[in-house]
């Protein structure tokens, strides 16, 4: 059975951010993750977590100028200054929110850049990260990210990451599986699941394509779903999709495991 987390930052935008917690809660959402609170003071957020009772199951580190097209920093040589001190701010709200797993985003690179030199700044700032989090009992999330969804991506495969997880030799680093992203490259989700599943500690879904609700489009999610279980998967699936429609009309497919809803 799935403990599903709605992906706040993608889920119930037509409400202001703060107040999407009170809405993911209403429907029998048990947990939430999001991409990005780092606007708000941590307080406000710790104040809507326990106003409603919600378990953060995960967020991201900073991970640079979003809107001018950042998607990440720990695979850019040049900006290592600027992740070292996100990976402070993320443990400052992690820590504030009682939240135990990051995701850290890798960064977009460009075709002319040294291979080398980012992987090696990449392992670098993941060994920086994960010792940083060790100390205040944090995971480290790592998530291989379709070049079709971000071009330019610097980690796209589960085994790129099984590998810079062994090379950076850290034991609270972990994997993230994105169904969607997964999809990309074929349609069995189960087998590279069951590669890695000793590493998974974090699953998210949508739709494919389009990356709405999962039953819109022909992502197996059930195939997924039934894998997870088989392997006793005992972290979320964090519900990171854009709702074709209005969030609550397009639950439908989660209803089953959404506990107390209207
Ligand atoms: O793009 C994805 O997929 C993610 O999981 C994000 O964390 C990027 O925000
Ligand atoms: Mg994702």
């Amino acid at each position: 059975m799935p403990r599903l987390a709605a992906n706040l930052s993608t889920l119930f935008t037509d409400a202001p951010f703060l107040d999407r917690f009170e809405r993911a809660a209403k429907v029998g959402f048990t947990a939430v993750e999001f991409q990005f609170g780092y606007v708000f003071e941590p307080a406000e957020i710790a104040a809507r977590l326990s106003g409603t009772g919600l378990t953060p199951a995960l967020f991201n580190m900073p991970a640079g100028d979003w809107e001018h097209g950042d998607r990440g920093l720990a695979a850019r040589p040049a900006r290592r200054e600027e992740f070292r001190t996100g990976v402070g701010q993320a443990i400052d709200l992690a820590l504030e929110l009682g939240c135990t797993r990051l995701h850290m985003l890798a960064g977009v690179v460009s075709p002319g850049d040294d291979e080398e030199t980012l992987r090696a700044t990449y392992v670098d700032n993941l060994r920086y990260a994960a010792q940083f989090c060790a100390t205040a009992g944090i995971q480290v999330l790592i998530e291989p990210i379709s070049r079709e969804s971000v071009p330019g991506y610097f980690l796209t495969g589960l085994d790129m990451a099984a590998d810079l997880i062994d090379e950076a030799g850290e034991d609270n680093v972990f994997l993230q599986y994105d169904l969607y992203h997964r999809r990309f490259v074929g349609e069995d989700l189960v087998s590279p699941y069951l590669k890695h599943a000793d590493r998974i500690r974090h699953v998210q879904v949508a739709g494919w394509p389009g990356r709405h609700e999962p039953d819109v489009g022909v992502l197996d999610w059930q195939a997924a779903f039934a894998a997870l279980d088989a392997a006793n998967y005992a972290g979320f699936v964090g519900c990171e999709y854009w709702p074709a429609g209005k969030t609550e009309d397009g639950l439908g497919w989660a209803r089953p495991w959404l506990g107390g809803s209207e």
